[in-house]
């Protein structure tokens, strides 16, 4: 595909979103009607889309409206790339600019403009970052970095770093995590790596590595949240340690016995009736659901649905997971609150609500992490009884 095409494909699939159909559906569907789309072609329209849902207020600010063809011009606008050679009806590419659309708007001053953020959410982004509130907002609207987990149960870092060299994977340290590595190039080689397909990696943020890193130490884990199990491998590259993974809902864990295979690891699945009984557990960690609003980079279309019914929400789902989490930890064990938010309402705040709510409780570490080159947002803390 031409770069003119892979943008018409890109205005086709924002098209179908604004008919209420959600990105990766739009995506999928606009692939499988496009099968002469190469892998280079779907992840480079795919980008032009995430870039829009990043920056969409903007986008709708400098493209002057809604539709796809407008949010695509003002992205690229934002982008400063020249839309002559793009927008010039050859072959697949879209038809050129008409006079209105040739007219830049105004210079972008309304903050809600800057931060590309819904107007409901920009006061709590103030309230929980305060004078970082601008850079956190800035720092959502470009691509995420790329890391790696190193699994030092099998492999040392150095040796990794290598071996993905060797692969044409170019990679950094990562100042958040010893066993983060971020990638700097190649990183679509990475699945197909023998590194990778022999589990001495996992593609895992390096906000999240650390989460698991700052962990005291404990013979029996559970990861109560587990989602995919990410956090959980984590726990199992440690030395002695039996690892739990629960989820309300179990087939969020199906890859997780593959992922364990490949990296050596094991993990006990645990059904929401089986956790009582293979109680008390040492460390128990909850990664709760939460906004995800320190990984809207990731996920940019998160910014556009959440709403602040479902924030209340998730602060009763929250409160309920640490306290029933609470009874499974042992009586000198630690338990951890995490979430990949930047909202002090859905971390600070359900810290300090849980201890207010549990008088045996106390607080004994909390920290949170930026969204910056290094990795997501996070927040996690950790609690010991009184
Ligand atoms: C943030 S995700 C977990 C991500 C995962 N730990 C990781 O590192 O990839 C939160 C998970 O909590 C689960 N969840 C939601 N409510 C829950 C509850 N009441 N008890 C346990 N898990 C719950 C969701 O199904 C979801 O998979």
């Amino acid at each position: 595909m031409t770069p003119g095409a892979r943008i018409s494909a890109a205005i086709e699939i924002l098209n179908t979103m604004a008919d209420g159909v959600p990105a990766e559906q739009a995506l999928t569907r606009w692939a499988r009607g496009s099968r002469y789309a190469g892998s280079k072609d779907r992840a480079a329209v795919r980008d032009h889309v995430f870039d829009v849902l990043r920056q969409r207020r903007l986008a709708a600010h400098l493209g002057a409206g809604e539709t796809g063809r407008a949010l695509m011009i003002g992205v690229l606008r934002a982008q400063g790339v020249d839309l002559g050679p793009l927008f010039n009806g050859q072959g697949h590419a879209p038809l050129p600019l008409s006079e209105d659309e040739a007219t830049v708007a105004d210079a972008r001053s309304d903050p809600a403009v800057l931060w590309n953020l819904p107007d409901w959410i920009i006061p709590l982004f103030q309230a929980s970052l305060g004078a970082r509130a601008d850079t956190v907002a800035q720092a959502l609207q470009s691509r995420a970095p790329i890391s790696v987990r190193v699994n030092t149960a099998q492999a040392s870092v150095a040796n990794v770093a290598q071996a993905l060299a060797e692969a044409g994977i170019e990679t950094r340290a990562n100042d958040l995590c010893e066993t983060a590595l971020t990638v700097t190039a190649g990183e679509r080689k990475l699945r197909n790596s023998d590194s990778y397909l022999h589990g001495d990696v996992e593609l895992q943020d390096a906000a999240s590595q650390a989460v698991v890193a700052a962990l005291p130490a404990g013979t029996r884990m559970l990861d109560y949240c587990a989602g995919g199990g990410g956090k959980a491998l984590a726990m199992a590259a440690r030395r002695d340690v039996s690892v739990f993974a629960h989820d309300i809902d179990p087939r969020r864990m199906i890859d997780l016995p593959a992922r364990a295979e490949r990296a050596g690891a094991t993990v006990k699945q645990l059904e929401t009736d089986a956790l009582e009984g293979a109680a008390p557990y040492d460390v128990v960690l909850c990664d709760a659901p939460c906004s995800g609003s320190g990984s809207w980079r990731r996920s940019p279309e998160g910014k556009w649905t959440f709403t602040a019914s479902r924030l209340e929400e998730l602060t009763h789902i929250q409160d309920k997971i640490l306290d029933h989490a609470a009874t499974l930890t042992a009586e000198t064990g630690a338990l951890a609150y995490a979430t990949c938010s930047v909202l002090q309402s859905e971390n600070e705040d359900r810290a300090a609500a849980f201890v207010a709510r549990n008088s045996g409780w106390k607080q004994v570490f909390s920290q949170r992490f930026e969204v910056d080159s290094q990795g997501d947002g996070f927040f996690t803390a950790h609690f010991k009884r009184v």
